[in-house]
């Protein structure tokens, strides 16, 4: 007499993973001949290291259950550090190859398919455990998954080509538009493949799941999640995390 089927293993819950790509240059935020001492993301920004921020951010997120810091080949930067993160110094020639080697590394320490993994920049140092609590609540029953953005706020103008480069070529509709943030959170079996799938120069890991024919849930994120990218940022950034650290004055009665 054959045994009957063994009732199918229910899967435990998905766990929530952090993966923080770190291991790019910076090169726009190095200003015009001059050269950086180091990475845009170990910059000194408001007594801190500027990824110091970014994780402690993430740190501060219950629900994370782990996260992992990607950085390049060679960077001893953490070794310098007593920080408690993992790190892989597994970072690759574009963003979205330093995200697919830290996706194979997150499998290779136990995360499973259907976990999800927020993938946020190290250089968007301002995001708090607010907006990442948002993110979560707003996806975790989704399909897909999806990302912060912010709708666009204002008149939005192509450039011309050629002898009409620098000059408007036209002016056009903005409703509707959204600039993608990160964090952006997809099953790490899902992103896995849909990175596999895309190109190289996918920007960012919503493009590569849309590029399946899936849509991103898109979340309302804030101007203050913005990525440090041109020299200017910098005092923005110091100014914004400065003003979170004051203590409130209290308004006399
Ligand atoms: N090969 C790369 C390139 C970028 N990043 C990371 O992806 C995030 C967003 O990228 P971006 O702001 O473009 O950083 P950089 O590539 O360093 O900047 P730039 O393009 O100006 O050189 C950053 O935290 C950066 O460290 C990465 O992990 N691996
Ligand atoms: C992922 C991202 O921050 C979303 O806006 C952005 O696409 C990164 O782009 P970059 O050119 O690598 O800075």
């Amino acid at each position: 007499m054959s045994s009957p089927p063994s009732a199918p293993v229910p899967l435990s819950p998905p766990r929530f993973f952090a993966l923080i790509p770190c291991a790019g240059v910076g090169s726009r935020a190095i200003a015009a001949g001059a050269a950086a001492a180091v990475p845009k993301q170990y910059q000194p920004v408001a007594g801190q290291p500027m990824v110091m921020h970014t994780l402690a951010a993430f740190a501060s997120v219950e629900r994370i259950a782990d996260l992992l810091v990607v950085v390049a080949p060679g960077d001893d930067f953490f070794e310098h550090q007593s920080s408690p993160y993992a790190v892989s110094a597994c970072g690759g020639a574009t963003r979205a190859e330093s995200v697919a080697n830290g996706l194979h590394d997150l499998f290779e320490h136990g995360a499973r398919g259907h976990d999800w993994v927020l993938v946020h920049d190290a250089a968007r140092c301002l995001v708090t455990p607010a907006q990442i609590d948002a993110l979560i609540d707003a996806c975790e029953a989704d399909a897909v998954g999806g990302l912060l953005a912010l709708p666009l706020p204002d008149t939005l103008k192509s450039e011309g080509e050629g002898a009409a480069a620098g000059r408007v070529a036209a002016t056009l509709p903005r409703a509707g538009k959204w600039l993608a943030q990160t964090p952006q959170m997809f099953r790490i079996g899902l992103l896995s493949q849909a990175l596999q799938n895309a190109a190289d120069e996918v920007t960012d890991e919503a493009s590569a799941i849309e590029a399946m024919g899936l849509a991103p849930r898109l979340v309302r994120g804030s101007a203050q999640n913005f990525k440090v990218t041109y020299p200017e940022d910098f005092a923005l950034a110091e100014a914004v995390l400065e003003s979170r650290q004051k203590p409130r004055r209290s308004i006399a009665p």
